[in-house]
């Protein structure tokens, strides 16, 4: 049993004609700033997930795409101090525009074998397998 509230947050992994993982890195001022992770962000009221990823992905790097484009990979499960994140991962690979940091520190197209150099979150920490299998 647990008294913490869970935290609904939608994630993507745009993927990149060469299998690269688009990574965003969190910044100063944010609760685990300096990591890495996924774009995305919580759901506000009447939104489906793939309502708010669509919109998250255009708010925080200017890209556009559509539920059709958004193929679910996994999810995270992790309890933080104060609430149980629940994080479903999408895949994109296909979207308009060129991704820009405009709400994070930094962008990095990554490797999936590579994602465990850059620190992450640890609710992230799993995923990381799935999408080695998957790319
Ligand atoms: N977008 C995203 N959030 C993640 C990942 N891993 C992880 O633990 N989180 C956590 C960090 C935050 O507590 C929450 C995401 O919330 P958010 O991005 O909408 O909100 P935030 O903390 O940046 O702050 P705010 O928008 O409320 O000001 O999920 C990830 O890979 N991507």
């Amino acid at each position: 049993m647990s008294d913490k509230p869970i935290l609904l947050v939608v994630a993507c992994a745009l993927v990149d004609a060469d299998r690269r993982v688009l990574i965003a890195q969190r910044p100063q001022g944010k609760q685990l700033a300096g990591l890495w992770e996924f774009p995305g962000g919580k759901l506000e009221p009447g939104e489906t997930p793939e309502d708010a990823l669509i919109r998250e992905l255009e708010e925080e790097l200017g890209v556009s795409t559509r539920t059709a484009c958004l193929a679910p990979v996994t999810f995270a499960s992790h309890t933080y101090e104060s609430f149980h994140l629940l994080m479903p991962l999408y895949a994109c690979r296909k979207w308009q525009g060129n991704p820009e940091p405009r709400e994070h520190a930094a962008l990095k197209w990554v490797r999936p074998q590579a994602l465990r150099d850059y620190p992450m979150p640890p609710a992230d920490e799993p995923l990381i397998a799935a999408l080695c299998d998957l790319l």
